[in-house]
This record gives C-alpha cells, structure tokens and sequence, in this order.
C-alpha cells in the first residue's frame, strides 16, 4: 500500500506533493516528485507515453492504494475526477448519474442546473447509451462539478472525441472553471490543449516535473499566435520531439 493514507491531509483547497515516489516492482515511475498547485489555479501535465501521468493523478485521487512509494500528498476536501471514458452508469438515467451519492434536499436541482451549465438542459430523463461521446463527456463534468470540488483532476478527458467536439469541450471547460475555480490538474497528450487552457504547464520526465511554463497568452489564444507558436515549440522540445518531427 502507498504512503498516500499516511500523508494525505484535509487542507485548504490548493495541492502540496512533495518527494512523492511511485514505483511498480523495480520499475520506479515517480522519483521524489515535488508540486505545488495554488487554489484555482489552471495546471495541464504533458509527459511521454508511460513517463507517469496517470500515476500521478492517481496519486493525488488517493486511487493508487495497489501501488509502492512514499512522499506527502496533500489535497483539499472536495476532489473530482474525470476520465476519458465518462464512466456514467448505464442503468442510471442522466439526472441520477449526475446525483449519485450527493446529500441534501436540493440534490435534484443541483443536479438540474449542473446539466444547464453543461448544455444538457431536458436531457435529464435520457440514459447514457442515448448521448453522444462529447455528451457524456458534458454528463461526466456536471457530474464533478456540482460536488464544487476544489480540485478537479482530469485524465485525458477529451482524448476520445472528434476535433471539433474537442474544442468545444476546451471552451466550456475553460467557462466552468472561470466561474467555479477549483484548482485544476489536467492530464493531457496534447500540447496545445494544454496551451489553450492552462494557466501553466509541466513536464512529466524521469520520475519529476523537468520543465515549468507560465501560460500568459492573451484570450482568446489562437495557435496562430507567434507568441503560441514559441510555447508550443518550448514545450516539444522538453518532451524530446524535435524540429524535424515537428508537423
Ligand atoms: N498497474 C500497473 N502495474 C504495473 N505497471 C504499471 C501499472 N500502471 C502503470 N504502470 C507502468 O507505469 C508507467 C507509468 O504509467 P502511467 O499510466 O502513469 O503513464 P502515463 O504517462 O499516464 O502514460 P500514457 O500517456 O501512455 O497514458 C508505465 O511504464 C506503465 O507501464
């Protein structure tokens, strides 16, 4: 079992992990990682196939009890998570996926106006086979956030979907967190996705965060912007890919 349930403390909503290790059997994934996230605060984290990202999530999702390390991990309160897949119960119509598990009352209003927020409004009474990938994604977000989590973690939430429904996806996520600022770890392969939303970027390698870029483009930030251009390039080449490859 990992050291998470001896370090994992109840604290204001920002994010501390300090000399956090992973390791399956021999293989080391996170050596004396340090990271800090500060409350509302925007971080996408790019790393190689494998380099750890996902572990890292884990880590903080307090979802890696199968794994060895040590390190402190400390998270606020209220955590989501959000997947690729949109993990909804078939079984279970929209409104009560939406639900599942929440106190109060007023849980079904809640729920109701996180739908709204998504675009779902009416869609409430339809089952999750009935919506569309970007749908579900949308079902999947109004679920974490009407938790008002003060963290919200991501792994690769739209690395399922079309182009197209992509950047719709970038846009009301960028919205939802300006109105609900909970700080934000979002796991991604796509470096301008990254760029797009992030307030700031990592780079996963060898076990610790090796690059650190503060997004300060302008809004809305258009991938044509030179000033896109020169991040994007710093951050290919943090993960090794050079001018050649390119596109
Ligand atoms: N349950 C497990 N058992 C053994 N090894 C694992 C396990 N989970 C992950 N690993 C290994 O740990 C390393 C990091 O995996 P992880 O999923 O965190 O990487 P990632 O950066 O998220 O990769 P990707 O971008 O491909 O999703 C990989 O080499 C992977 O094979």
């Amino acid at each position: 079992m990992a050291a998470h349930a001896g370090g994992l403390t109840a604290v204001a909503p920002a994010v501390r992990v300090s000399g956090l290790t992973r390791a399956y059997g021999d293989r080391v994934v996170l050596d004396s990682l340090d990271l800090e996230i500060a409350p509302g605060e925007f971080v996408a984290l790019l790393g190689k196939s494998g380099s750890g990202k996902s572990t890292l999530l884990r880590a903080l999702a307090g979802l890696d009890h199968d794994v060895a390390g040590g390190g402190v991990v400390e998270v606020p309160e209220r955590v989501s998570v959000v997947f690729q897949d949109s993990r909804l119960l078939p079984w279970q119509r929209v409104l009560a996926n939406v639900v599942l598990g929440l106190d109060g009352p007023d849980a079904a209003e809640r729920g109701r106006e996180s739908l709204a927020e998504v675009g779902l409004a009416g869609r409430e009474r339809a089952w999750p086979n009935e919506l569309s990938g970007g749908e579900q994604q949308r079902v999947a977000l109004a679920r974490s956030l009407v938790r008002e989590p003060q963290l919200l973690l991501a792994d690769e939430p739209f690395g399922a979907l079309d182009a197209l429904t992509r950047i719709r996806m970038h846009a009301l996520l960028r919205r939802l967190c300006d109105r609900h600022r909970p700080a934000v770890l979002l796991v991604t392969h796509d470096v301008d996705e990254a760029i797009v939303l992030a307030d700031r970027v990592l780079v996963l390698s060898d076990g610790r965060i090796t690059t650190e870029r503060t997004i300060d483009l302008d809004s809305p930030r258009e991938s044509t912007d030179p000033r896109f251009a020169e991040v994007r390039a710093h951050l290919l080449a943090a993960l090794g890919v050079t001018g050649e490859e390119r596109p």
